[in-house]
């Protein structure tokens, strides 16, 4: 267990706060000339100190050096700089947790370009969307993910990652072939903070995802999330399982590790508990991060299963979703493992956490303490600021808040910032001791297994169905994900609803947006509660839902 005596006091880490001692633990400087891949991977080399253990679904362990991903960064670097990228352009990659993934993030970053994750359960619907704001110049993915881009409208150039026995698409690049034949030598293109080095995407309730654009200035709060709540040292096994297709995994599996120059880790096969067990315990992990859904399937396997490791892991992060009280004391007991719920979003990354690197008073139950270098207010719906107890929507104060950085969505408007704050859209309340609990979300954005999944897209997605009418999608209570996507579907006359049918929406969803915000409920209805200027009513279905499950 972590002696919480001798790490700094929260307090002290806020009042001594000072953004020029963020900026000194960097190598660059967001006002004259950073480059993420000098952060993340350059400044490391020369020690040949491990940067990374990839574990095959298989089970094969293969380590890498951070000089080891400087010399694949630079040939993916040379690649990129022949195949005519420039500084600021956009490269997106879907792929597995492999380490060419991470090659290519960091060749990307060296030429100065931007890196975009397309998640590898999206479906051609979700991909198009992405590409087609982010004009980005090229895509590299795998034989796997490659049959979705044949169904994408204005694809860029593609560049594919072969395995033995594969066969190249016509006028695809050979990835592996190009990358043995480029030089490995490659000079970082060095930025200014404002310039983007990654593009997000967000769900929205009324539309489909926005893009969230990353300044390089947002290593700074990537650095401090890592050692003021992680607590990340250089005697850890660290691994955050989260996929880097989202922004936990990119920013806090890839990104925050390396930037301290710390190894991470990657497990190449799809999450159970019993692999996971397995990981922890081959490779000694003493700082875990990851979703409550999955410590909730952890529980589930079992005490003897977590017998094995208990006492193994020093610390545990939990993003995503609100952590049930439950799994902190099931980690507590069958694992002695303190497990800390952090919060954040896509937009800013982590705000509130429970710090593991400060000492405070940690309440189960509880989404923590602003990090310092955020100001965290709660408002009401005139904007006002209010005092404890008393329920209203959480917002950065964007002029005391030194670590934030999101400034808006990619071309399209954000009402979220507005009278010097950011709306996060989530309701909470402050406790009296300053700690944040809390309460909803304040809009129809479904959480679930720690994905945020935007109704507008399921239903779009629903309604390109010959069968269906109309569509409403909602979040309805989970106790494994803690939400589940339901759809409440008005059929086209010809078409009756049956299992059958709900089956068919449910894999068209799957198949077409994302294996992982398709519908697991789907219930026939023959209207759908409205406005009287025709609006669907979402919060009306989500509240019989809830009724129904607590009765
Ligand atoms: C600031 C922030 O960003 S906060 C946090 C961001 N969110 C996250 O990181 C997400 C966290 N969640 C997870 O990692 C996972 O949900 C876990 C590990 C908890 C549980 O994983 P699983 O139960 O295996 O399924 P998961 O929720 O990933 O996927 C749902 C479905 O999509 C499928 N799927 C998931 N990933 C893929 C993929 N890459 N390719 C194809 N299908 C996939 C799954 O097989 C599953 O299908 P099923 O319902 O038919 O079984």
């Amino acid at each position: 267990m972590t002696d919480t005596s001798a790490l700094p006091r929260y307090e002290d880490a806020v009042a001594q706060f000072r953004i020029e001692d963020e900026i000194a633990r960097l190598h660059g400087d967001p006002a004259t000339g950073i480059n993420a891949y000098v952060e993340c991977c350059g400044r490391h080399t020369g020690e040949n100190r491990l940067a990374l253990r990839a574990i095959s679904a298989g089970g094969e362990l293969r380590e890498y050096s951070f000089d080891d991903l400087a010399d694949m960064s630079g040939r993916v670097g040379t690649l990129l700089k022949e195949l005519g990228v420039r500084p600021g352009d956009v490269v997106a990659g879907m792929l597995p947790r492999t380490p060419e993934l991470v090659t290519l993030i960091l060749g990307t970053w060296r030429v100065g370009a931007v890196y975009q994750p397309l998640f590898t359960a999206f479906g051609p619907k979700a991909v198009e969307h992405r590409l087609s704001y982010s004009k980005a110049r090229l895509v590299v993915t795998n034989p796997a993910n490659r049959g979705k881009l044949d169904e994408v409208e204005n694809r860029p150039r593609i560049a594919t990652i072969l395995g033995s026995g594969d066969v190249l698409p016509a006028g695809d690049i050979d990835f592996r072939a190009a990358l043995a034949a480029a030089s490995p030598d490659c000079a970082p293109v060095m930025r200014k903070g404002s310039d983007l080095f990654m593009m997000m995407s967000t769900s929205g309730t009324t539309g489909h995802p926005k893009g969230v654009p990353v300044p390089l200035s947002a290593l700074l709060a990537f650095g401090a999330y890592m050692r003021d709540a992680i607590g990340l040292t250089s005697d850890d096994i660290f691994w955050n399982i989260a996929d880097p297709g989202w922004a936990y995994g990119l920013y806090y599996a890839i990104t925050g590790p390396l930037q301290l120059g710390i190894a991470t880790t990657f497990y190449e096969g799809a999450f159970n508990a019993r692999s996971t067990y397995e990981i922890i315990d081959r490779l000694g992990v003493t700082s875990l991060a990851g979703s409550p859904t999955a410590y909730r399937l952890l529980m589930a396997e079992g005490p003897e299963a977590a017998a094995r490791v208990k006492g193994k892991l020093r610390v545990v992060s939990s993003a995503g979703e609100p952590l049930n009280p439950e799994v902190i004391r099931w980690f507590d007991a069958h694992l002695a493992a303190p497990i800390h719920d952090h919060y954040g979003q896509t937009e800013n990354g982590m705000m509130v956490n429970n710090h593991h690197g400060l000492s405070h008073t940690v309440r189960a139950g509880s989404a923590g303490f602003a990090m310092p270098g955020y100001r965290m207010v709660v408002l009401d719906e005139a904007g006002n600021e209010l005092g404890p107890n008393q329920p209203g929507v959480l917002a950065v104060d964007l002029k005391n808040s030194p670590l934030r950085w999101f400034d808006g969505y990619f071309q399209a408007q954000t009402p979220a910032i507005a009278g010097g704050y950011y709306r996060t859209g989530d309701t909470v309340e402050y406790e009296p001791d300053g700690s944040v609990s809390f309460i909803g979300r304040a809009d129809d954005v479904i959480t679930s297994a720690g994905y945020r999944i935007g109704p507008f897209d399921v239903e779009s997605a629903l309604i390109e169905h010959p069968a269906v009418n109309e569509a409403a999608v909602v979040g309805v209570p989970d106790p494994q994900r803690t939400e589940i996507v339901k759809a409440f579907v008005v059929l086209a006359p010809a078409f009756k609803g049956s299992e059958a049918l709900a089956e068919e929406l449910a894999q068209h969803v799957k198949k077409r947006l994302s294996a992982h915000s398709y519908p697991r409920e789907v219930e026939f209805v023959s209207e759908l509660p409205k406005t009287p200027s025709g609006k669907i009513q979402r919060f009306l279905l989500r509240k019989a839902e809830v009724e129904k499950r607590k009765g």
